[in-house]
């Protein structure tokens, strides 16, 4: 387990910087172009008043004639031509780079959330991936374009107007600079204030994006347990905590600005005093007086806009944080260093499906408090737990020691009390969580030493609680089909469609291509079942592990989706959680889960006959077909399934 990261104010800001060093080396040539330009633009700004002090200077100078005017005003106008071409090319240099940069960030973060395992995603609010995916992205990409850049030349433009007013007149200057030392002193200070607040505001957008997706997500839940006015009270109180820390965050930057923008208006006005005085006693000359005040607003103009930029760096580097604390997180479950197969080798040739659990152990990662958001300020109201942190399980053994084998071509049913650890031990064969202890084998052959493309072709999953994607039926479908295109997919597709009684899919408004999923046509419980079934028997397994995938059929089709099941997929082993009669009654053997091992093995009725707690859990099983599609007899007893077989 990697050690904690440290909080996001701790890390300074050139650490953070410097791990985008990987995405910023490639764009660093127009990145300097761009800087270089800007440079210019704001170096000409500055000579500028030179330009007037000629001028005044030569015009008060006896027997001075108009053409000095005329020759001040076409280079003042050329300079400013010049400025303004600068800083389009500017703009020009560096959009594209940061722009790439997001894009290039964005990628990265969805491949690496893609490989991060089932008990990463457990701790994490969407709302936090969501949040740095997009909103953090984004800042940084406006400070890479903008105020990056603007924030050196600003610096810079500093530093040679601050030189400038020394040539003109160092007692003005020293003056100016006075106003420097308590801005600087000030801003360590702003620095820290801010960096926390905008720690804090940018976790708690993702908090409060992750509490929009949840009652979205849970609108139904919400509405028919009549909790949307609670849920409002709870996302107001959120969304109060966020509006206090943008206004205390705008509050810091406000009293940084103010420092800002006085010193040097202080510092001006003493000046100009000072400035007439030495005037007035031929020490400097009038033009010198005007150049010196126009150089000097030309540097106060960065330095008041320095508050705002500090912000924006500010919030950028915590965007950085935020960022790589998810691509910190290492990806547990790999692909083997001597993998025992080579993904070339067709998986039915040398599949045959023989599927072993050997001693096997589990136990949920107990939620480390990184891993969520970082430091927050206390606040009132309810705060949504992380699903791993709901769980008082994690870290204390789900299995301690399961012993179990499927043999080729076996349909498995595995029972238990609810809690019993039925579908972690079923999300241990396709490596979405990964053993404590013992291996799962298949063909004798450890999963973990089988490359994780070829073992997710060789098992297929479909859980309860079935996702579509926003696609159309055939695409749902063919998911993890070998092939997904031409006629041998349309085969594939047409007998996963049957095999899972999915018939209705061919009536739906555009028949296989309608859109179903999240923004598609909405489908019954029972249908969306269906389809999620027609996905893992299309991606024609050997092994099929399936988390009780038909609780919402009826159990008629129930028994047709079996038995179509077992003619096509013969060859294919089938681990099955059973939470109704009807399931068990088709399965060839049970498995009987207890205190995390499996407590006995045997057909139905042996089982019947011989285990108390089994009579027990097929006693406390749901009896009744949750989808009436076919007006069965809820009462039909098992005796008269077994039979139908
Ligand atoms: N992601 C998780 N993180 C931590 N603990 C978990 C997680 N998922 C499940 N658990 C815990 O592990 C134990 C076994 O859960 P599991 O879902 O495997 O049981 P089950 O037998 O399938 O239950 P059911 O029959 O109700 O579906 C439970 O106590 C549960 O609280």
């Amino acid at each position: 387990m990697p050690a904690q990261a440290p909080a996001s104010h701790q890390i300074p800001f050139r650490s953070s910087l410097a791990r985008l060093a990987p995405e910023a080396r490639p764009i660093i040539p127009r990145l300097l172009a761009g800087l270089g330009v800007g440079l210019s633009a704001s170096v000409l700004a500055v000579l500028v008043p030179q330009v007037f002090r000629a001028v005044i200077d030569a015009l008060l100078r006896p027997g001075a004639g108009p053409s000095a005017v005329v020759w001040a005003a076409a280079v003042v106008l050329v300079m400013g031509v010049f400025e303004a071409v600068l800083t389009f090319l500017r703009r020009l240099f560096v959009l594209d780079p940061a722009t790439n940069v997001e894009a290039s960030l964005r990628v990265k973060i969805y491949r690496h959330l893609q490989l991060l395992p089932v008990s990463f995603h457990d701790g994490w609010g969407s709302g936090q991936l969501l949040s740095r995916a997009m909103t953090d992205l984004n800042m940084l990409r406006r400070w890479l374009a903008f105020g990056a850049i603007y924030l050196v030349i600003s610096f810079a433009t500093v530093i040679v107007g601050i030189s400038m007013l020394f040539t003109i007149s160092w007692q003005l200057a020293l003056i100016f600079l006075a106003a420097a030392i308590p801005i600087s002193v000030y801003s360590f200070r702003f620095r820290r204030q801010y960096v926390a607040a905008s720690r804090r505001s940018q976790d708690q957008a993702g908090d409060l994006a992750t509490a929009v997706e949840e009652s979205v997500h849970g609108i139904r839940v919400l509405k028919a347990f009549g909790r949307s006015r609670e849920a409002l009270e709870n996302f107001a109180v959120q969304a109060e905590g966020l509006r206090e820390t943008e206004v205390a965050k705008a509050r810091h930057l406000a009293v940084f600005s103010m420092v800002v923008t006085l010193l040097p208006e202080l510092a001006l006005g003493s000046g100009l005093m000072v400035g007439l005085w030495l005037a007035a006693t031929g020490q400097i000359t009038v033009g010198a007086l005007a150049a010196f005040f126009a150089t000097a607003a030309a540097v106060a103009n960065p330095v008041e806009m320095s508050g705002a930029l500090v912000g924006m760096a500010l919030t950028a580097k915590t965007a950085i944080d935020r960022h790589y604390e998810v691509m910190d997180e290492p990806v547990s479950i790999t692909d083997p260093a001597d993998p025992a197969r080579t993904g070339s080798q067709p998986p039915s040739a040398a599949t045959r499906g023989a599927l072993a659990f050997r001693g096997v152990r589990f136990a949920y990662e107990p939620p480390r408090p990184s891993r969520t958001t970082a430091p927050r300020a206390p606040r009132a109201g309810k705060q949504a737990p992380s699903r791993a942190a709901a769980h008082d399980d994690a870290g204390r053994p789900v299995l301690r020691g399961v012993d179990l084998e499927l043999v080729p071509g076996e349909t498995m049913a595995l029972v238990g009390i609810t809690g019993s650890g039925k579908s972690t031990l079923l999300q241990l064969v396709p490596r979405l969580y990964e053993v404590s202890g013992g291996a799962v084998e298949i063909d004798g052959v450890d999963v973990r030493r089988l490359p994780l493309a070829e073992l997710r072709r060789i098992v297929s999953v479909a859980f309860e609680d079935t996702t579509l994607f926003s696609s159309s039926v055939r695409d749902n479908v063919l998911l993890g089909a070998p092939v997904r295109e031409g006629p041998e997919a349309e085969a594939i597709l047409g007998e996963a469609l049957d095999v899972a009684q999915a018939h209705f899919a061919y009536s739906l408004p555009e028949g296989l291509d309608t859109r179903v999923g999240e923004e598609g046509l909405s489908l019954s419980g029972g249908q969306r079942q269906r389809i999620a079934l027609a996905r893992a028997i299309a991606a024609k397994p050997s092994v099929l592990v399936l988390d009780d995938p038909l609780s919402a059929l009826d159990v008629a089709t129930e028994e047709r989706v079996e038995a179509r099941l077992r003619e096509v997929l013969a060859e294919t082993t089938t681990l099955i959680v059973a939470h109704r009669p009807s399931t068990v009654a088709l399965a060839d053997r049970v498995a009987l889960l207890r205190d995390g091992v499996i407590d006995d093995v045997g057909t139905h009725s042996e089982l019947l006959a011989r285990s108390a707690h089994y009579r027990y859990v097929i006693a406390s099983l749901d009896t009744e077909p949750r989808d009436l599609d076919s007006g069965l007899d809820p009462d039909d007893s098992l005796d008269d399934l077994e039979e139908a077989r």
